[in-house]
């Protein structure tokens, strides 16, 4: 079955995720669609110094936007931050230093910035990692899943009370459609028994990541929740993570502002709005979360369970 799924997502991504692709689809986008200012709409961006992230928050920082970077590293945040400034104009961009593989300080870090603003309308959950080997954070939790998952959890349900009193509140995920191949797990959530394939470790928290989001949009009705696949984008992520499907599909992959579109489409304008909650998307299209024939479909029982088990770890770390 793997490799069926494996063939069928490649001859997909072939036809639809690459540069040529989004060029060829994005020829029905609605231009007034972007067309808008979010002036005094407040943005948090996670993984905001680099690829996908930099280009959604120069992108809104160009509309308006109150931006929140929220990184690492702290040189390379600011150096992102003062190009955001300087070709932007914005000077609203803000600075926030946070590992989200550290489960406990994800935790610290929005309940601090819940004190500190009094909005936030838009949360783009769009950092993520790509282990090569199996890693524990200080809480003794798999690196990839605290960064992927959990902390991706932790950070939008400590926020949702925030989001909910912020007008047009909305929640994006940059997911991946590697998740295609994988059918939800809710066992071995850390990784800890078999072999560690840090990329298909990845395809599966990107795939408990569309559950989330379809979870979490039936659990909070008055935000507006999506999910998301950027392409095949040439960012630091693809070339470290993944040396040889870069040098080969190189000249193939989408410009990182190309990956951004539909984060920032999703972001930003009245048509998402008006989609419902909870779906995925591609090139600013609702599509499907499965291959077909794939039997990658998880019961409701099992998506539930997803959810229980990364509440009572969310729960296990949280501050009192
Ligand atoms: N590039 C692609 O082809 C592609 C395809 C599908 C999905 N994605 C997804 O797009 C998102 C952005 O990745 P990208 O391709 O722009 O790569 P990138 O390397 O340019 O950006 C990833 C960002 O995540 C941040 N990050 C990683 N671990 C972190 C941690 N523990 N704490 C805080 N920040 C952390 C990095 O510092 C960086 O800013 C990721 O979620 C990735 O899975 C990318």
């Amino acid at each position: 079955m793997s490799l069926y799924r494996n063939s069928a997502w490649f001859l997909k991504g072939l036809t639809e995720f690459t540069r040529n692709a989004f060029l060829s689809t994005s020829k029905r986008f609605v231009e007034k669609d972007l067309e808008v200012s979010v002036a005094g709409r407040a943005f948090m961006i996670t993984g905001a110094n680099s690829g996908i992230g930099k280009a959604t928050a120069m992108a809104i920082a160009k509309k308006g936007g109150t931006v929140h970077m929220v990184c690492r590293n702290r040189d390379k945040a600011e150096e992102a931050r003062a190009d955001i400034v300087k070709e932007s104009g914005n000077k609203e961009v803000f600075v926030h230093i946070l590992d989200l593989s550290e489960t406990k300080k994800v935790w610290e870090f929005a309940e601090g910035f819940k004190r500190k603003f009094k909005a936030l309308n838009v949360l783009i959950n769009n950092a993520g990692a790509i282990m090569s080997q199996r890693d524990v954070n200080a809480e003794g939790l798999e690196k990839s899943f605290a960064t992927n998952v959990l902390g991706v959890y932790i950070l939008t349900k400590s926020l949702i009370p925030l989001l909910e009193k912020s007008a047009d509140p909305r929640v994006i995920t940059v997911s991946s459609g590697g998740m295609l191949v994988q059918k939800l797990r809710t066992g071995n959530l850390q990784s800890d028994r078999g072999r560690f394939d840090g990329t298909m470790v990845y395809a599966q928290h990107k795939r408990q990541q569309v559950v989330m989001t379809e979870q979490l949009a039936k659990a909070h009705t008055n935000i507006h929740f999506s999910v998301m696949h950027p392409g095949w984008v040439d960012t630091p992520a693809v070339a470290n993570a993944m040396p040889d499907f870069h040098r080969s599909m190189k000249d193939s992959l989408r410009t990182p502002e190309q990956g951004a579109d539909t984060v920032v489409w999703l972001a930003v304008s009245e048509a998402a709005a008006k989609n419902p909650s909870g779906h995925f998307y591609q090139d600013r299209k609702i599509v499907s979360t499965h291959l077909p024939l794939a039997w990658t479909h998880s019961s409701p029982l099992e998506e539930q369970k997803l959810m229980s088990l990364l509440e009572d770890l969310a729960k296990t770390f949280q501050p009192h």
